[in-house]
């Protein structure tokens, strides 16, 4: 498989982008004109440059406007071909794409525009180079991949051939089935891109807010697999017009596209296996069975704020790493290790954050089966020395330089607490059961890169994206969910929202709040209590809106204020979850009881939860007198 990408779909000059496109590992670059236009370097030399990154130039595009002139448009138009292929032999590249006309003058008739092709493709073989038609979805006589492909198949020439995009395609919800019956050698070129799905007109949506393969809401694996179904060999190649990747980090935004491209061929390849592919083989995703543990970075000074903070919710120190200054605190099925640890990774991730979740370790069915996977979608390894009789753990790179560890029942990995601790039995707690997810602030630009990073990798489920309140702006929330593998993404653009705070205060993204479950909220709220659990406080007028919004009885809301319990529901069940005060650096906990189905994080509460917490922050007014 030969993949590429176009140079608009990334940021920088025309030379971060190569070094950008080449680091990240693609075949080749589809030349954007205006990007070798406003490039000072002359065409041989963007050719020997592209060739020394050791890349090839895939394509060169777009030429606009060219069938179904009529004169003097028409030979205008040929002469500005013309010199187009001449431009394409200095570069050393032998495809054009040529999108259908938005010409005012352009005429339509599938014949005149094939007569027009057909000519066209005489003066193409004389310079050596083939030309690609491609249906912009906005296209003025020619917006469908089928009347693009009814003009190529008149035109009948060797040197003329169809360029199909996804976004065109998918965006005018055409039914990718019907590329199946064309010739895969008569398509010459294919490009990917997704696009959430939003209801706006088809240019402006092409042109700011496509995203990578798997990013969008587009069903790029059905398009996809029809492709490759027709026998098409060439390079699959991303354009992507995206506002956030032109201002994005070139070396990001290159990666995550070949991760995108990876991920997509694999979806094809398991959903129709007969198909042939070019893909090494790599192992499908393994489906998480639980969250083993959570590790905290530590300090000796700072650890026992967060040691009392567990005691109080009914965690119990039950074990001590073999060799390391590393306590298991655990309650029913929930592992939280703290490490005090003055070197090695904890203590860097320690140094850079504060204290913070510095590891999650995932149960899996097949640790290795689970890594090797993660390294074919290019997640970072993170090999670590083990002592003599411990046990080495296949780990990733994960959000804000964060490991995620990989551990299966299998193999000794299973066997983690007799091997590499000293275990004791706990006491019981105050019923607290598991992890029920992970919240993990960001910036906002990051979002996109970690639901793709979750999607391809563990082939995370997304559920819609919601828009969460805060009073100094809006944070972005995407749930993702892999079997028992449950995380929030939520990305901040405001400095003074809680999460905004939260990366300044604790220097980049990390785990804002670790949710626990509970089967009984009220039982577990009242043995915190006892324990003198912080919990955050909730104003009364919530109660009396949840009251009247749910038909709830007044003896249940009674109980949920005396507890701080928030309550909400879907079609499938019901959901109570109630949160600690927020700990120095802005890290908090939650306790959720979820009922039987309910699939949601109690989104719609965030506002009140996040009032409350803004609240606890500030500073106690002076009493006036
Ligand atoms: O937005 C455009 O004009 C444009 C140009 C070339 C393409 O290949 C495309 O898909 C869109
Ligand atoms: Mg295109």
């Amino acid at each position: 498989m030969k993949t590429s990408i176009a140079t608009v779909s990334i940021s920088g000059s025309f030379t971060e982008k190569l070094d950008a496109i080449a680091a990240a590992g693609f075949d080749g670059i589809e030349i954007f004109e205006q990007d070798f236009l406003a490039s000072d370097h002359a065409p041989q030399e963007v050719g020997r440059m592209v060739r020394d990154a050791g890349l090839e130039i895939t394509l060169f595009q777009p030429f606009r406007d060219f069938e179904g002139l009529p004169e003097p448009h028409r030979a205008r138009a040929f002469a500005r071909a013309e010199r187009k292929f001449e431009l394409m032999n200095e570069l050393g590249t032998d495809l054009i794409l040529m999108c259908s006309s938005v010409h005012p003058q352009a005429l339509g008739g599938i014949d005149r525009m094939a007569e027009d092709f057909a000519e066209l493709g005489d003066l193409a073989r004389e310079h050596g180079v083939r030309v690609g038609f491609e249906a912009l979805c906005w296209g003025r006589h020619v917006n469908d991949h089928r009347d693009a492909w009814e003009v190529v198949r008149r035109a009948d020439h060797p040197n003329v051939g169809l360029i199909l995009d996804s976004f065109h395609t998918l965006g005018r919800r055409i039914d990718p089935a019907s590329i199946r019956s064309i010739p895969g050698d008569r398509i010459f070129f294919v490009q990917l891109a997704d696009a959430p799905a939003i209801d706006m007109d088809l240019l402006y949506w092409s042109r700011h807010f496509r995203n990578m393969p798997g990013e969008g809401d587009l069903d790029i694996t059905s398009f996809l697999r029809a492709v490759m179904a027709t026998g098409y060999d060439g390079p699959l190649s991303l354009e992507i017009f995206n506002d956030q990747f032109r201002a994005g980090l070139p070396r990001l935004v290159a990666q995550d596209g070949h991760r995108s491209l990876i991920d997509a061929v694999d979806r094809v390849r398991r959903t129709e296996p007969a198909l042939p592919l070019d893909l090494p083989a790599f192992p499908a995703p393994q489906p998480v069975q639980r969250i083993e543990f959570i590790e905290f970075a530590s300090s000796a000074d700072d650890a026992p704020a967060l040691e009392t903070l567990l005691e109080s919710m009914g965690f119990a120190a039950a074990g001590r790493h073999v060799s390391k200054p590393v306590t298991l605190w655990r309650q029913g099925g929930a592992n939280i290790l703290v490490n005090k640890d003055s070197q090695g990774f904890a203590n860097s991730s320690y140094l850079a954050h504060g204290t913070t979740v510095s590891e999650i370790a995932l149960m899996m069915t097949d640790a290795q089966a689970g890594f090797d996977r993660a390294t074919a979608l290019l997640a970072r390894p993170h090999p670590q020395a083990s002592r003599e009789g411990e046990l080495s753990i296949p780990a990733i790179r994960g959000v804000g330089g964060s490991m995620i560890r990989f551990l299966d029942a299998g193999t000794d990995l299973g066997r983690i607490w007799d091997i590499d601790f000293t275990t004791q039995p706990a006491p019981d707690g105050a019923g607290l059961t598991g992890f029920d997810h992970l919240a993990q602030t960001m910036a906002y630009d990051e979002m996109l890169s970690w639901a793709l990073f979750y999607s391809s990798i563990f082939d995370a489920q997304k559920a819609p994206m919601v828009d969460v309140a805060d009073p100094s702006g809006l944070v972005r929330s995407q749930a993702m969910q892999s079997g028992g593998l449950r995380v929030t993404l939520n990305g901040a653009e405001a400095r003074g929202t809680l999460a905004g705070r939260f990366i300044e205060d604790s220097f980049g993204s990390s785990v804002q709040h670790i949710a626990l479950s509970t089967d009984d909220i009220f039982a577990t709220a009242d043995a915190m209590a006892a324990r003198d659990f912080p919990v955050l406080q909730i104003g009364a007028n919530y109660y009396g809106d949840v009251q009247a919004r749910f038909g709830l009885s007044s003896e249940l809301v009674g109980r949920m204020q005396a507890a701080n319990i928030l309550y909400d529901e879907d079609e499938s069940g019901h959901f109570f979850q109630f949160y600690s005060n927020t700990q120095t650096g802005g890290f908090f906990f939650e306790i959720v009881q979820r009922g039987a189905g309910y699939q949601g994080y109690g989104a719609p509460n965030a506002p009140f939860r996040i009032g409350a917490q803004k609240r606890g922050a500030r500073p106690a007014a002076v009493p006036r007198r």
